[in-house]
C-alpha cells in the first residue's frame, strides 16, 4: 500500500526471488558407434533424481570418485524430450512470460545429446508461450527473436547470415527477428511455426557455414517477450513487462587433449575450452557464493550469459552424457560441473519496464514511501532527543531549585543585616532620616566625593555608608583587577560616598592618615589601565597614630602622612575630604591625581580597601571593600587561636602579621568596648607573636580614640565599618550593587513589603520589645542556636561571645535572628555534604570537627596558665573527673559545651572559655560584630557568587 497524489493505492509489485540453478542430468542411449565397438553402459538412473556409476569402482577409484550423484532430476536414455522438457525446464523456460529471464542449458560432452535434447526444449517452449499468449490476449505480446553463436571466441548473429530467408521481412531488425504478434497472426498457428522452422534453418544454415564445426560452437537462441504489465500496474498500459528465455546449446566438453593436433584444431580447442572452463570457473565460483570475483569477462559465453549464471534469472542445466564406460572420464567431469551448478544460486526478477507515466508514479510513490519513512524517523529520535533534554531540564530544574534555596537564605541574611544596621542607625540617631532629606544631592542620592574644586563649594557633607556586598562589576576593569585571592565577593561591602563638604563645616573636614603600600600600588596600576579609573586604596580611621602600625617591613615604603594641620590623636570626622600626600601615589596617579589628593590611606595591617571611582557624572565614590591585607582582619577569635597553634614554631613575624586585630581591632574601634583583661589578650598575642609593631598595634587600641568612635561608629569583625551618624553629618545605610544602579531604602523597604517572607524584615525591635513574645522566643532561639554552634562544630569562644553578649535584649533579636539563619545555611549545607569555601579555605563538616578538636586543645593548654590550682580541682570536682586522671584538662575542654540541654551548663561552659581566651567581659563586645560578620566561627557561610547573585536577584 503506497500513497500517491495523496491517494492509497494497492498495487502487486512484481517480485522475483532466489533459487538454485535447476539441474538434471539426461543419459542417451548408446549410439551405433558405441554399440559397435561393443562399449558399456557404466551409468543408471536408479531413481529421478539420482544417478550412479554401475561398475564397480576400484579402491582408488573410490577414493576419488563417487558411485551415486543426485540431482533435481535425471533422466534416463528412453526418457523423451517431452518429458525432459516438462520435467526439468518448462517451469523455468515459460517464466519469461511473467517478466522473468530465464535460460535453458543443455552441457555435455559432443555427442553426449545437448543439440538433441535443446531442439526438443525450445519447440517446446515456444509453443507453450505460444498458447499462453494465447490465453492472454490483452496482454499484447510482441516476440523477438535472436540467435548468435560464440565460435573460437567470436560471436555471430545466425539471423543475419547471407541468404536467411529472414533478411526479407519487413519486421527484420538486424539479428533479431520481431515478431508482433496480434490477433491474425495468433490465428496462424503455421505462421508462427514456420519462425520456429526458420530458426531451426538458420541454425542449419549456421552449421553449414561452419563447416561441420557447429558442435565446437556455443549457440544462443534467444526469445524477447514484452508484454503490457497491466496485471502488475493496475490500468497502466504503457508499462511493459519484458524478459527473454535463452535456449543455449553449448559446445562438447571434451578435453583439449582430445582435440585435433593439427594447429587450427588446437587453437579451436583452446577457444572452446575458455569458454567451458571460464564457465566452469564461474559455476564453481557461484557455487561458494558470490562474495569473491567472479570472472564473467574472461569469455564471451559467460559474458553473454553473465544475469543467466547467478543473476538476475531463472536457470536450468540439464547435463547430457553419454552411458558408454569410454566416456566415463567425461561423464565425471559433467556430473562433476553438474553438481557445482546445482549449488549456485540465482535471483530472478520480473523486469517491468516503466513508461513515463508509470515512472512518474513509480516516483511519487518512492517519494511517499520515504516521506513516510522520514516522518517516522524524526518522531523516534525527536522523541528519544526530547526525552533525553526533559531529564536534562529537570536535572537543571532541581539544581536552580537548590540555588534559589541557597540564594533565598542568603537574601533573607543580608537583609538581616542591612536591616540590623538600619535600625542600629536609626536607634542611635534619630535624626539620620531627616539629614537624609536636606542632602544636597538628591538626584544622585548615593554618596558621592567631588572634585577637590567642587569640594570646595560644597555646603554640605552626607556620608552615606553603602551596603555594596561586594559588586564592583560597574567598570569590568575591577573584577579583572581582583583576580586574586581577594574574597571580596564573599561579605558584603560598604560603599562609602562622601560628597563635597561645605566650607562652612570646617568640622567636617577629612583628616587621614595615608599609607600606601606596594599591593596598593599594584591594584592601582591596574586600575590606570582601566578607561574607567577605579582607585582601589587603603582607608583607615582617621587617626594620626596609625603610623603605629607600620611594621618595619613596610616602613620603607610607606608613604608621608599628611595630617592637614590636624595634630594626631585629634578627633576628625570620616566624612569629608580625604587627603593624600603621597609623592609615590601622585607620581603614579598623575592623570588622576585630583582623586588622590583627597585620598587618606592606611596601612594594609589594618586596612579596608577604599575604593574611589570616577563616576560617568563626574562624581567619585568611596568602596571600602576588603583587601588581602584586610583579610587578617576577618579572622575571628577562635580562628585567632587557631592559627596561632597552626603557626607554633614558625615565624611569630608570620602570626603577627596575620593575626593582628580581630576582634581586637574592633575593640578598638567602638570606645565603649573595654576588656577587664584586655591586657591579657594582648599579652597573649605578644607571646604568640612577638611583632613589635603588632604589639603596638595592640596597645594603641585603647589608646587612640578614633574618629569613628566619636560618631558612634563600629566596625563589623568581617572588615568593614558603619557609622553611626551623630547630628551633623548625615548616615544612612542602603544595599546596593554597582552594575544596577543605586536605589533608595524606600525601595528596598518596598521589596521587604512585597516580600515578607523574612521575618527578619517583618519583625522589628518593636515588635518584640513591645511584646511579652520576645523572652520566650529569645529562649528558643538561643536553644536552637546553642543546637547548631553544636552540630557545625562552631567555634568554643565564637559561642562564649555570643551566649555572653546576647542574653535578651529585644535588640538581639537581630543578631539571633542572623546567627539562626547562618547555622542553619551552614549546617545544611553540611548536611548535604557540600563544602564552603572561607578566605580561600574549604570547609567541611569533617575540617570543622577537626578545627574544633585543635581549639579545644588549645584551650587545654591554656587551663594551667588562666586558673589557679585550685580553680582547677574545683572543676575537676564540679565535673565529675577524676583528680588523678589521666588527660583530665583534656577531659575538662572536651566536656565544654557538650550538653545543650543543659543552660546551667552552658552558662558555666561560657564562663570557663572566656576566662581561658583571656575576655571576661564580652558583653561589652559591640552587638554589631555579630550581626554583619559572615565569617565568624570557621566557616563562611556564603560564597562569592552566590551572594553576589543573590543580591543581584534582589535588587
Ligand atoms: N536421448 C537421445 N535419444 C536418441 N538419440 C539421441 C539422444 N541424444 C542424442 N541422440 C543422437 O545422438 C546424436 C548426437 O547427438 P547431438 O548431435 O545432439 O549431440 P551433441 O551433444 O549436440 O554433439 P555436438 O556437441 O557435436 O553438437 C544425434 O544423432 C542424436 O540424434
Amino acid at each position: 500500500m503506497v500513497v500517491v497524489d495523496g491517494r492509497e493505492e494497492e498495487v502487486q509489485e512484481p517480485t522475483g526471488c532466489e533459487e538454485r540453478i535447476f539441474v538434471s542430468v539426461r543419459l542417451r542411449p548408446l549410439n551405433d558407434k558405441e554399440i559397435d565397438r561393443h562399449d558399456v553402459s557404466d551409468w543408471e538412473c536408479i531413481s529421478d533424481n539420482t544417478i550412479i556409476y554401475r561398475n564397480g569402482l576400484s579402491v582408488s577409484e573410490k577414493s576419488m570418485y563417487p558411485t551415486s550423484y543426485t540431482f533435481d532430476r535425471v533422466f534416463s536414455s528412453k526418457c523423451p524430450n517431452r518429458r525432459v522438457y516438462e520435467e526439468g525446464a518448462k517451469e523455468i523456460a515459460l517464466s519469461v512470460v511473467r517478466g522473468i529471464n530465464s535460460t535453458i542449458f543443455a552441457y555435455g560432452q559432443t555427442s553426449s545429446g545437448k543439440t538433441y535434447t535443446m531442439t526438443g526444449i525450445t519447440e517446446y517452449a515456444m509453443a507453450d508461450i505460444y498458447d499462453y499468449i494465447q490465453r492472454h490476449k490483452e496482454r499484447e505480446f510482441i516476440l523477438k527473436f535472436s540467435a548468435m553463436e560464440i565460435y573460437n571466441e567470436s560471436v555471430r548473429d545466425l539471423l543475419s547470415l547471407e541468404g536467411s530467408p529472414l533478411q526479407l521481412r519487413d519486421d527484420h531488425e538486424r539479428g533479431t527477428v520481431v515478431v508482433k504478434l496480434t490477433e491474425e497472426t495468433l490465428r496462424d498457428w503455421n505462421h508462427f511455426k514456420e519462425l520456429l522452422s526458420i530458426c531451426e534453418a538458420q541454425r542449419q544454415i549456421g552449421e553449414t557455414s561452419l563447416n561441420e564445426t557447429s558442435s565446437r560452437s556455443h549457440q544462443i537462441l534467444r526469445v524477447t517477450v514484452e508484454s503490457s504489465a497491466r496485471e502488475f500496474l493496475g490500468n497502466d498500459k504503457s508499462s511493459t513487462l519484458v524478459a527473454s528465455v535463452n535456449f543455449v546449446d553449448l559446445a562438447g566438453s571434451e578435453r583439449a587433449s582430445q582435440t585435433s593436433s593439427a594447429c587450427a584444431r588446437l587453437k579451436e580447442g583452446c577457444h572452446i575450452n575458455r569458454s567451458l572452463l571460464t564457465l566452469g570457473t564461474v559455476i564453481r565460483k557461484l557455487s561458494k557464493g558470490k562474495n569473491g570475483h567472479i570472472p564473467y569477462r574472461d569469455s564471451k559465453l559467460t559474458r553473454i550469459l553473465q544475469s543467466s549464471l547467478g543473476g538476475n534469472a531463472r536457470t536450468a542445466i540439464i547435463c547430457t552424457m553419454s552411458p558408454a564406460q569410454s566416456h566415463v572420464e567425461q561423464s565425471r567431469n559433467t556430473l562433476l560441473f553438474a553438481s557445482c551448478a546445482k549449488e549456485v544460486i540465482t535471483n530472478g526478477q520480473v523486469n517491468l519496464v516503466l513508461s513515463d507515466k508509470a515512472l512518474v508514479k513509480q516516483m511519487q510513490r518512492e517519494m511517499a514511501r520515504l516521506e513516510n519513512e522520514l516522518r517516522i524517523a524524526r518522531t523516534r529520535p525527536t522523541s528519544s532527543i526530547s526525552d533525553a533534554l526533559l531529564r536534562e531540564k529537570d536535572l537543571e530544574i532541581e539544581k536552580l531549585k537548590k540555588e534559589v534555596a541557597i540564594l533565598i537564605q542568603q537574601r533573607d541574611l543580608a537583609w538581616s543585616v542591612v536591616e540590623g544596621i538600619r535600625q542600629t542607625a536609626n536607634n542611635e540617631s534619630p535624626g539620620a532620616e531627616k539629614l537624609v532629606k536636606v542632602s544636597s544631592d538628591s538626584q544622585y542620592p548615593k554618596l558621592r566625593v567631588r572634585d577637590r574644586d567642587s569640594l570646595d563649594s560644597a555646603n554640605s557633607i552626607i556620608v552615606r555608608p553603602v551596603l555594596s556586598v561586594g559588586v564592583r562589576s560597574r567598570c569590568p576593569s575591577d573584577i579583572q583587577s581582583f583576580t586574586s585571592e581577594e574574597n571580596f565577593l564573599q561579605l558584603p561591602d560598604f560603599k562609602l560616598t562622601i560628597p563635597r563638604p561645605s566650607a562652612s563645616s570646617p568640622q567636617l573636614s577629612p583628616r587621614f592618615s595615608v599609607f600606601v603600600g606596594s599591593t596598593l600600588r599594584q591594584e592601582e596600576n591596574n586600575y590606570e589601565n582601566s578607561e574607567t579609573p577605579c582607585k582601589e586604596v587603603r582607608c583607615i580611621d582617621p587617626n594620626s597614630s596609625m603610623n603605629r602600625y607600620l611594621d618595619s617591613s613596610f616602613s620603607e615604603s610607606r608613604p608621608k602622612i599628611h595630617h592637614d594641620g590636624s595634630s594626631p590623636g585629634e578627633n576628625t570626622t570620616i566624612s569629608g575630604v580625604i587627603e593624600v600626600d603621597n609623592e609615590d601615589i601622585s607620581k603614579q596617579e598623575s592623570k588622576s591625581s585630583d582623586l588622590n589628593k583627597n585620598m587618606v590611606f592606611e596601612p594594609p595591617e589594618k586596612a579596608y580597601l577604599c575604593q574611589l571611582k570616577h563616576e560617568p557624572y563626574g562624581c567619585r565614590s568611596l568602596r571600602f571593600t576588603r583587601s588581602r591585607s584586610c583579610k587578617a582582619s576577618l579572622m575571628t577569635v577562635s580562628q585567632w587561636i587557631e592559627k596561632a597553634e597552626e603557626n607554633d614554631g614558625t615565624s611569630p613575624v608570620q602570626n603577627a602579621k596575620d593575626f593582628t586585630e580581630r576582634p581586637y581591632n574592633f575593640h578598638r574601634k567602638s570606645s565603649a568596648l573595654k576588656f577587664d583583661h584586655q591586657g591579657e589578650a594582648e599579652e597573649f598575642i605578644r607571646n604568640e607573636s612577638p611583632n613589635s609593631s603588632t604589639s603596638a598595634t595592640v596597645n594603641e587600641l585603647n589608646a587612640v580614640k578614633s574618629p569613628l568612635e566619636s560618631q558612634s561608629s563600629f566596625t563589623s569583625a568581617a572588615g568593614w565599618s558603619v557609622r553611626v551618624p551623630t547630628p551633623g553629618n548625615q548616615i544612612s545605610t542602603d544595599f546596593h550593587t554597582s552594575t544596577r544602579g543605586t536605589e533608595e531604602m524606600s525601595s528596598n523597604h518596598k521589596y521587604d513589603n512585597q516580600h515578607g517572607d523574612s521575618p527578619v524584615t517583618n519583625a522589628t525591635p518593636e515588635t518584640y520589645g513591645s511584646s511579652s513574645a520576645w523572652p520566650s522566643e529569645f529562649k528558643r532561639l538561643q536553644k536552637e542556636i546553642i543546637e547548631l554552634w553544636r552540630d557545625c562544630n562552631v567555634s568554643l569562644v565564637h559561642r562564649t561571645y555570643f551566649f555572653l553578649l546576647f542574653k535578651g535584649d529585644p535588640k538581639d533579636y537581630i543578631y539571633m535572628e542572623v546567627e539562626h539563619r547562618r547555622l542553619s545555611f551552614m549546617k545544611n549545607t553540611f548536611t548535604d555534604g557540600h563544602k564552603m569555601v572561607e578566605n580561600g579555605r574549604v570547609l567541611t563538616r569533617a575540617s570543622s570537627e577537626k578545627a574544633l578538636r585543635r581549639e579545644r586543645q588549645k584551650l587545654c593548654q591554656r587551663i594551667s596558665k588562666k586558673l589557679s590550682k585550685v580553680e582547677i580541682e574545683n572543676l575537676f570536682r564540679k565535673w565529675g573527673i577524676e583528680l588523678n586522671a589521666k588527660q583530665r584538662r583534656l577531659k575538662l575542654v572536651n566536656l565544654l559545651w557538650s550538653d545543650c540541654n543543659d543552660m546551667e551548663h552552658i552558662a558555666e561552659s561560657a564562663a570557663i572559655v572566656a576566662k581561658l581566651a583571656g575576655f571576661e567581659n564580652p558583653e561589652k563586645t559591640f552587638k554589631e560584630m555579630f550581626g554583619l560578620n559572615f565569617t565568624l566561627g570557621q566557616h563562611t557561610p556564603m560564597r562569592h557568587n552566590t551572594l553576589k547573585r543573590s543580591v543581584l536577584s534582589m535588587l
